[in-house]
């Protein structure tokens, strides 16, 4: 506890990346993209994965021009062998990975009796499955290293969850899940030299989740994240080694209250906030643009 007072107090000592190896999932998509600049700037060279190859292709052409080498991939993360074989290539083509972001994922966005059983499984194959995958493709390297750095994207609905995302809450508990128990291994292994850090953010203004709300009143006090803000704080983090962290610091208190509280007082905190029906403009946006054809279903 004092550790942490201190740590809270003090400015951290940021780690040097420079020259190392930083694969980074959903590339192509925003956050993914913020990433492999703020990575690149760092002097990270970069392997970059993403299903969408030409989102990936730009992603590449912007971190090219900050002076790193930069390897695009296309892989679809829902499909175990794929992510196999592509990591195979990446060991093969460019060399061993010793920063892994594990930053794509993807939501469901319709109710759970409305929804194909395909995209629900989807959801929980990209955002949680996939990491047992890629974890089992470059820890190893790590490990003969000990030397390496694993980064979870997760969210702050990996901590507490709402209504109506039942596919994405259990992606994201898993994946907190996943990430807490592989940092205890690496802990009982004495792995000192691999590293590990869980992100929570709160809704990003990225267009994922458009439409998400809270209640008209307190929007402005606990406003949608801007993606750099986002992907800086998370890179302050990475570099100070830091376990975890909950963008913004709001999101500490949501979590402990949904453990403290009793199950109905959380209720009714949701219900004042607006928590409770968050995501139903978001379902509604998700509905508009799949009757319109903008959505693959
Ligand atoms: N936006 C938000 O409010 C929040 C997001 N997060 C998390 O942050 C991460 C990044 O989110 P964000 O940048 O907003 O999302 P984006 O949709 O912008 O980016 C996700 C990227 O992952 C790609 N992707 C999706 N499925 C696969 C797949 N099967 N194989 C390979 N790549 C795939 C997407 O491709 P394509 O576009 O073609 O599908 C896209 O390029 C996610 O894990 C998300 O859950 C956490 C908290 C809040
Ligand atoms: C439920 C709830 C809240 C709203 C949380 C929301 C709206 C989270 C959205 C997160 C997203 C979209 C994450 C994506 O990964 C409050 C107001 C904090 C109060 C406590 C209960």
């Amino acid at each position: 506890i004092l550790h942490a007072v201190i740590q809270t107090f003090l400015r951290p000592r940021l780690k040097c990346i420079d020259g190392e190896l930083c694969l980074i999932t959903g590339a192509g998509g925003a956050l993914g993209r913020l990433f492999a600049q703020e990575f690149a700037k760092e002097g990270a060279h970069l392997v970059l994965w993403d299903c969408n190859t030409a989102a990936n292709e730009q992603t590449a052409k912007l971190a090219r021009e900050l002076g790193v080498q930069v390897h695009t991939y296309t892989v679809d993360l829902s499909k175990r062998q794929n992510i196999y074989e592509t990591a195979d290539r990446v060991r093969a083509e460019v060399g061993e990975v010793s920063i892994l972001v594990n930053n794509a994922g993807v939501v469901a966005g319709r109710r759970l009796l409305d929804c194909p059983d395909e995209l629900l499984e989807r959801t929980l194959l990209v955002n949680c499955h996939a990491l047992f995958w890629m974890t089992k493709a470059f820890l190893p390297q790590m490990k003969a290293n000990n030397h390496g750095h694993i980064v979870t994207i997760a969210s702050a609905l990996g901590l507490f969850s709402t209504a109506c995302v039942e596919d994405y809450c259990a992606s994201k508990f898993g994946a907190v899940g996943f990430h807490e128990s592989l940092t205890h291994e690496l802990l009982a292994e004495d792995m000192d030299g691999i590293k590990t850090t869980l992100i929570c953010p709160y809704i990003v203004d990225t267009g994922m989740f458009a439409g998400c709300e809270i209640r008209k009143e307190l929007r402005s006090l606990i406003p949608p994240l801007e993606p750099l803000y986002t992907v800086q704080q998370s890179m302050k983090a990475i570099l100070a080694e830091q376990q975890m962290i909950c963008i913004p610091r709001l999101m500490y208190i949501a979590f402990l209250t949904r453990a403290l509280l009793p199950w109905e007082a959380n209720v009714a905190t949701y219900r004042f906030m607006g928590g409770d029906k968050c995501m139903l403009p978001f379902i509604q946006n998700v509905e508009l643009k799949t009757s319109n054809g903008h959505i693959k279903s």
